[in-house]
């Protein structure tokens, strides 16, 4: 993706005629590699704005252009969906265009990273509404969408994929996706998103712009690990450098590490150390040197257009495949 989500003079009501504009003249640029939080009281028009945003829905007026390959969450799953886990999972994989080895594969990392991999071959209909809003995340994230929309997406998880939640949504913006969330948790990513807007009064008011350019705030965390332990897999894909801060030791991944992170994925990247098994100790935390951007990861093989969940009404015989 490499230019900006633009809304125009978007409206949108439900409705013929005289029905009540509940978003009307939004004027919206979403950059690549930024992270946008959207707040505002209860039926404002946040889900409105999203499924808009997704491409799921049309504006009655205005135009939208530039939606890159998108990913939604909606705020209402819908659980009951003829499929397993693994088999609703590796449907949308494809929907998103992976081949099937690579959804599947894509399937099991999402469905382990969230916490949910005992429930791979359980039918989505006897899902837990936690387990099963861990599907409703996993389907948006498997296919690494340029685009991420979540809807209060944090809803319903237990605490460590809450946790996991938020670092995909701090690798996307990394990878130079753009990914815009409601929550209404004020903790949520808090101090991360590089611009927060209000929907009022049926429009979009900007309520913070992160004045510090993200690029140039890093951390240096010195950590330090259990002999023989390597740092945790998700550390080192959050740092833009690690490094053996005394040479000549026995070998790699003993001792200690600095490892230096942007800012805003600092709290993450503790969490990640010292949620470890075993856990890292962590030496000292300190600020870091303006160092060079984190670079993109490489797009996705392929191409798809706006997501869905949407596609709540795939068919059962692909669920009949993917049971068997
Ligand atoms: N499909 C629909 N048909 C008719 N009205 C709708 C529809 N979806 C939303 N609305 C109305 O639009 C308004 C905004 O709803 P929306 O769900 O976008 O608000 P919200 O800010 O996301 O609310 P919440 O914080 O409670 O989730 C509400 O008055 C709601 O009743």
């Amino acid at each position: 993706m490499n230019r900006e989500l633009l809304l125009e003079g978007v409206g949108r009501r439900y409705g013929l005629g005289g029905a009540p504009w509940v978003l009307r003249g939004v004027d919206l640029a979403l950059a690549p590699g930024t992270l946008t939080r959207i707040e505002g009281a209860n039926g404002t028009g946040k889900s409105t704005l999203l499924r808009l945003l997704a491409g799921i829905d049309a504006p009655t007026e205005g135009r939208i252009t530039g939606r890159p390959r998108t990913a939604y969450v909606p705020e209402r799953f819908p659980a009951a969906l003829p499929f397993t886990a693994a088999g609703y999972l590796i449907h949308l994989g494809s929907v998103h265009g992976l081949s099937r080895g690579e959804a599947a594969r894509a399937a099991v990392e999402w469905l382990e990273r969230l916490g949910a991999a005992e429930y791979a071959r359980t039918p989505m209909s006897e899902l837990s509404k936690g387990s099963s809003q861990k599907v409703a995340v996993a389907q948006a994230l498997l296919a690494e969408p340029e685009l991420l929309v979540l809807d209060e997406a944090w809803t319903g998880l237990d605490t460590a994929a809450r946790t996991e939640l938020e670092r995909a949504v701090l690798e996307r913006r990394a990878a130079g996706g753009t990914v815009v969330f409601v929550d209404h948790d004020p903790r949520r990513l808090a101090g991360a998103p590089d611009v927060t807007y209000a929907v009022v009064d049926g429009n979009v008011r900007t309520v913070t712009v992160s004045s510090v350019p993200r690029e140039e705030a890093y951390v240096v965390v010195e950590v330090q690990g259990a002999p023989g332990a390597e740092p945790p897999v998700e550390a080192t894909r959050l740092a833009v450098s690690v490094e053996e801060p005394r040479p000549g030791r026995p070998g790699p991944g003993l001792g200690s590490l600095r490892l230096t992170v942007p800012e805003t994925h600092s709290d993450t990247l503790l969490r990640t150390l010292l949620t470890a098994h075993p856990p890292w100790h962590v030496v000292s935390v300190g600020e870091g040197p303006p160092a060079t951007r984190v670079p993109p990861r490489a797009p996705a093989a392929t191409a798809v257009d706006a997501v869905a969940v949407a596609v709540a009404g795939a068919g059962a015989d692909v669920d009949a495949e993917v049971r068997s």
